[in-house]
């Protein structure tokens, strides 16, 4: 594989209770590349992030991470090259954790001090990067104490904390109010400019939320339901049931686009993304979309 491909996804495939979650899923994210991914409400961004963060194993197809395969090479040492920030990281820390050790532990990536031993001048960065979010005096509290947006700061952190290759975020600006977003905003709008091999992978459902750098999109969408696979809906004109399989499940997420950023967020696909006409905006270097 080419060395500078982070991440590969080969025809990825992952199943739950015999449905389909996400399927044909196919990106290739190559060092230096900034990209968000973007998509409605339950369509699987977060499915495919449990991958791309060794946490989760496809059903089907092959998951490439800094060139090993997912599920033939040691998970935890991957972990330490990849900075990761989603929610459901946030859950796995114990309630007592000191933020300060939240951050610090980012470097060995267990949730939860035990015997791991950090240096001085490591213990220093990671108040550093409390500081640099504005939650220094978090120090010596207890992460369960914690409100959203400051939890939310202290992941970012600790996702940064190891230098790592591959950065991934799920939805870090969740939770949190004006200030907070525009200061998250602007760390990430750093990150996505910096001169850097560093790939980062960042996922919003909100186009207000893409920082700037990030310019390149993949966009997740429902894959139509074969005629065969559909379920008839009682009020539905074609009998097909939209979007809709023969369990009764939503149809399977998948990558519809990927590409330029500036290509891909358009006013039609947009539209057809969220079955409403949709009119896309930027302005002052932000994205915006609204209902016409
Ligand atoms: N382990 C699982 N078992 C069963 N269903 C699951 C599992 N994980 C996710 N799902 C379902 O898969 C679908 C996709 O979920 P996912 O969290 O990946 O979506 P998402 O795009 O991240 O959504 P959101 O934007 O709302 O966070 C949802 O319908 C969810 O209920």
């Amino acid at each position: 594989m080419n060395e500078d491909v982070v991440l590969q996804l080969e025809d990825v495939e992952f199943r739950r209770n015999r449905r389909v979650i996400i399927t044909d899923v196919n990106l290739t994210v190559r060092a230096g590349e900034r990209w968000v991914l973007f998509g409605p409400n339950g369509i699987g961004k977060s499915t495919a992030v449990g991958m791309l963060a060794t946490r989760t194993f496809p059903s089907e197809g092959r998951v490439f991470i800094l060139g090993h395969q997912l599920g033939k090479y040691d998970v935890f040492k991957l972990r330490k090259r990849i900075g990761l920030a989603s929610a459901d990281l946030a859950r796995q820390f114990p309630p007592f954790e000191d933020p300060l050790d939240a951050v610090v532990t980012g470097l060995t990536a267990v949730t939860g001090r035990w015997q791991d031993t950090y240096t001085d001048a490591e213990y220093e960065r990671a108040r550093t990067l409390l500081r640099d979010f504005r939650v220094g005096y978090l120090e010596g509290k207890q992460m369960w104490r914690l409100s959203e947006g400051e939890r939310t700061r202290v992941l970012i952190a600790r996702a940064l904390m190891g230098d790592p290759e591959l950065l991934i975020m799920d939805e870090p600006t969740t939770g949190l109010d004006l200030g907070g977003r525009e200061q998250v905003m602007r760390t990430l709008s750093r990150i996505g400019r910096e001169d850097s091999n560093r790939a980062v992978v960042l996922v919003t459902h909100r186009l207000e939320e893409i920082p700037a750098g990030f310019d390149r999109i993949a966009i997740m969408g429902r894959k139509p339901v074969s005629v065969e696979d559909a379920t008839a809906a009682p009020n539905d004109a074609d009998g097909r049931g939209d979007g809709i399989d023969a369990h009764g499940n939503p149809s399977a997420g998948t990558i519809v686009y990927s590409g330029s950023l500036e290509e891909g967020l358009t006013d039609e696909r947009l539209t057809e993304l969220f079955g409403m006409p949709i009119e896309v905006e930027r302005s002052h270097g932000r994205w915006s979309a609204y209902a016409v």
